[in-house]
């Protein structure tokens, strides 16, 4: 099979993207193909493979598999991705439009001129903090706001955000002793988190500035994590850390994304969104 792909990334965080609009894949095939294309040896090499697909929902529709095939329900350094492919390739015709996701839809907004889309804001919706919304196992009785949480003989304080996927938010005095890949993969994979869980570590700077370190559900330490990044900063309002309702900037291993939990409980991102490569891979 030959199949057209571009790779792009925001902050580091990339992905094999396929336009399905053009070349169909079957479903059958989108967990092992995510696989290869993800691997630096036998693919192109990647945090996983995202479809840009048609959709009656919205302009245009993204999933997203991770680099163990298994498949995410939203991203949000993929969804900056998205927009700015389907405004370059006049996929649809204004600057603000819709993308669905496997969490429902969010609203893109593209920033550039002419066809050259560098930056992306997207309203990444409301976060949702009840167990059963992460989820994660107990009563649905109270949020998960620094909770204890016992793991491999450690003692640290949780924080559970869902932005549409699930987030376990931890923070730490010094994100360069952060344990992420010690405590990033046990923690992920923990009983407590029937789906598995995306893994943060952060360090306010200040009430506007974080430092982030992230360990993937599927995909493990990557450069970036777009929804990782809002659960963090909806983590720090949480936890009288940071403030609401301003833009904070939070500073991940590849970059920096614009982060607002606003006065209507709407979390919107800001960041780069970059081409790198348009071909193909023989599968
Ligand atoms: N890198 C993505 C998150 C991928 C989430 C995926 N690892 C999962 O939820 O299984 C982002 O920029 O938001």
């Amino acid at each position: 099979m030959i199949i057209p792909i571009t790779k792009m990334h925001g902050l580091g965080n990339s992905y094999i993207f396929v336009n399905t609009f053009e070349f169909d894949l079957e479903e059958n095939i989108l967990s092992n193909l995510a696989i290869d294309i993800a691997n630096k040896d036998i693919g192109i090499g990647s945090d996983g493979l995202i479809l840009i697909h048609p959709t009656e929902n919205a302009d245009v529709g993204m999933r997203i598999f991770n680099k163990d095939g298994s498949e995410g329900k939203t991203c949000g350094n993929g969804l900056r991705c998205v927009a700015k492919y389907a405004y370059e390739h006049n996929m649809v015709k204004d600057k603000i439009f819709k993308i669905e996701t496997k969490s429902g839809n969010v609203t893109a907004e593209v920033h550039g001129r002419r066809k050259l889309i560098e930056e992306v804001t997207v309203d990444m919706g409301e976060p949702h903090l009840n167990r059963s919304a992460i989820p994660m196992l107990g009563e649905d009785k109270e949020d998960v706001i620094n909770e204890l949480f016992a793991i491999d003989n450690v003692e640290l304080g949780i924080t559970a955000v869902s932005m549409g996927n699930p987030h376990a938010i931890f923070f730490v005095d010094d994100i360069t002793k952060a344990p992420l890949k010690e405590l990033g993969p046990i923690i992920s994979k923990d009983a407590r988190f029937p789906e598995e869980i995306n893994v943060e570590f952060i360090e306010v700077l200040n009430e506007k500035e974080l430092n982030f370190r992230v360990w993937e559900r599927g995909s493990g330490i990557t450069q970036a994590c777009g929804t990782g990044a809002c659960a963090a900063v909806v983590a720090g309002i949480l936890n009288n850390k940071i403030e609401k309702n301003k833009e904070v900037t939070v500073h991940l291993s590849g970059g920096d994304l614009m982060i607002t939990w606003d006065a209507d409980n709407r979390v919107w991102m800001r960041g780069e969104a970059v081409t790198t490569i348009v071909g193909q891979f023989y599968w």
